[in-house]
């Protein structure tokens, strides 16, 4: 039986980070200006502090600074955001992470739109989400850019392609729908976004030869939802027990796909690696803008 090829994220955002170290270092020597990347982790979600920790590790290897801001479970949305505010008005501050979730008490909206558009590395800010939907992106969304690479190391084509993003998230299946259907490389793809009101699912991922599952549902997606040789990208990082998984079912994919993200290995670090590029993109525009 054939085996679809396992796209390596790890090994491509390993690569890709050394390259941006490279980067990071030649930026720094000529500006003499370190790039510096501000995280703001608001409560005690485990997954969260993880994430952050990794984020933080990920741009001391790279020569980026980082910075935590921890605060309560708490906390008020007007304490975030004179923090927010406050971060946003620090000249030696290029990048503003808010991790997410935040508690029930914060608007997440609210405060994600506080971020200053040029620190937003995230790119969750609606002037961030509206250029990179005009095809003139200031940055790209850290997901769906680490995606968009992962099919693009599969050596799976774009153009012309019928994509099927499961998922309509605003941090993950809208952008990456508007990145594939954009001109340009990695992308001119035919794009359909599905989601829990799809009528006739199967039918619909079946037509995918490109195939992106973001919906955070362990499993989701069957071995018989996937048009053999596809492109199957999974976005889900599931806790069921004391396991990792997908939103796809990786044991029913693999005889059916071309190739396949594993979770763990896949997107995740990959998100990582989107983000610290973002931040050395961050610290350019910023540094340009002063010397204006
Ligand atoms: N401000 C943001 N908040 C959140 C984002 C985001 O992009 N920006 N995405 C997710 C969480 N996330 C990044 O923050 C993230 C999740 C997972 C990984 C990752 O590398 N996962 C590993 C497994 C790690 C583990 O063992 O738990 C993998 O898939 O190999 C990176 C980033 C929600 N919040």
């Amino acid at each position: 039986m054939s085996s679809a090829q396992i796209i390596d994220g790890k090994g491509v955002a390993s690569r890709l980070r050394e390259e941006l170290a490279q980067k990071v270092a030649e930026f720094q020597q000529s500006n003499h200006v370190q790039p510096h990347l501000a995280a703001v982790l608001v409560g005690d979600d485990p997954a969260s502090a993880v994430y952050v920790r990794n984020k933080q590790r990920a741009c001391e290897k790279s020569g980026i600074r980082s910075t935590l801001h921890r605060l309560s479970t708490e906390t008020s949305q007007a304490e975030l955001l004179e923090l927010v505010h406050s971060l946003n008005e620090q000249s030696d501050v290029h990048g503003i992470l808010i991790q997410l979730p935040l508690p029930s008490q914060i608007d997440e909206t609210t405060v994600l739109d506080a971020v200053a558009p040029l620190k937003d590395v995230d790119c969750f800010h609606p002037e961030n989400v509206g250029l990179m939907v005009q095809g003139r992106p200031r940055f790209l969304p850290c997901t769906p850019a680490g995606c968009q690479v992962l099919i693009g190391e599969s050596g799976t084509p774009t153009s012309g392609a019928h994509a099927v993003v499961v998922g309509r998230s605003e941090i993950v299946g809208k952008p990456m729908g508007m990145m594939l259907v954009q001109k340009g490389d990695l992308a001119n793809a035919t794009v359909t976004i599905a989601h829990s009101r799809t009528r006739d699912l199967t039918e619909m991922t079946r037509q995918a030869d490109i195939l992106i599952a973001a919906i955070g549902r362990p499993n989701f997606i069957t071995g018989e939802m996937i048009k053999p040789g596809a492109c199957v990208i999974d976005v889900g990082i599931n806790r069921v027990g004391d396991r990792l998984v997908g939103d796809v079912n990786f044991d029913e994919a693999l005889p059916v796909a071309g190739s396949i993200t594993p979770v763990p290995g896949g997107v995740g670090p990959m998100t990582i690696a989107m983000l610290l590029q973002n931040t050395l993109t961050a610290a350019i525009l910023q540094t340009q803008a002063l010397s204006e």
